[in-house]
């Protein structure tokens, strides 16, 4: 895969806080249609890559490409347009509890699509990304009434509104039960298959990576350590990479 091509590129990466170096030359793609998980311990510096990624973050060293742009060269109306083409499904899904979840829905296309587009399209995207996450009945209740599956779904159904070209997945099946983490992860696929996003995802949950990576990174000591399919890591004699299989 050549770099230009690329739907996000890290190039030699470090950051620092003080004197706790979390990232240390770190590279990586992302590529077109890819889910990509990003295998690290607790404070390896997975939360720390996704916000230089989106720029939450200024790195100390390196270049983050974004969807062909050097973030670093953006301003803030381009960086804005850029993150609409970014969907970002949180731990804590964040739902406005006071808000039905057709008004959760419909939210965020207030910062991204004007009032004439919202008057004609906004009712189809909010049901077809209902469809997509198989909650269309869930329309007019409002957040206190779902399950915490339910709510991990309506939260990737708001992301899904704006049509990413890539998705940020972080630890999306944390407090799940096995059941419902399992749904969630066959929904990243279908969604990955319907709309050939690109996705990153964080996550410690081996049945998830199972279902749901094309791909690992696993961070270790600020580095992207190894980068191969999850089969080929779980056979790697290494060590420090038998670590997350033993
Ligand atoms: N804004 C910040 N200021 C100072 N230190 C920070 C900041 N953000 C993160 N760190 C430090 O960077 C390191 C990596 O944190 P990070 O949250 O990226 O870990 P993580 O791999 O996402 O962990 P977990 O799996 O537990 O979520 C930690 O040592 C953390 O204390």
């Amino acid at each position: 895969m050549n770099k230009e091509a690329a739907i996000i590129t890290v190039d030699h990466l470090s950051k620092a806080f003080g004197s706790n170096v979390v990232l240390t030359d770190f590279s990586m793609e992302l590529n077109p249609g890819e889910n990509l998980v990003i295998l690290g311990k607790s404070g390896s510096g997975k939360s720390v890559l996704i916000k230089c990624i989106i720029n939450l973050i200024a790195p100390d060293q390196g270049k983050i490409r974004v969807l062909g742009k050097d973030i670093s060269e953006l301003d803030q109306e381009e960086m804005d347009k850029l993150r609409a083409d970014i969907g970002f499904l949180f731990q804590s899904n964040a739902l406005y509890d006071s808000m039905t979840v057709r008004q959760n829905l419909e939210f965020p296309l207030r910062r991204h699509w004007t009032e004439e587009e919202r008057e004609k399209n906004a009712k189809n995207a909010v049901t077809e990304a209902l469809e997509d996450v198989g909650l269309a009945h869930t329309l007019n209740m409002m957040p206190s009434e779902l399950s915490g599956g339910m709510r991990k779904r309506v939260a990737l159904a708001r992301t899904l509104i704006l049509k990413p070209k890539v998705i940020l997945y972080d630890e999306p099946t944390t407090g799940l039960d096995p059941i419902t983490a399992r749904e969630i992860s066959n929904l990243i696929v279908k969604i990955q298959k319907k709309y050939q996003t690109a996705s990153i995802i964080i996550s410690h949950d081996m049945n998830c990576i199972r279902i749901t990576s094309n791909r690992v990174i696993m961070l270790i000591e600020g580095k992207n350590y190894a980068s191969d399919t999850l089969e080929n890591l779980k056979q790697n004699p290494d060590p420090k990479i038998r670590e997350f299989f033993d």
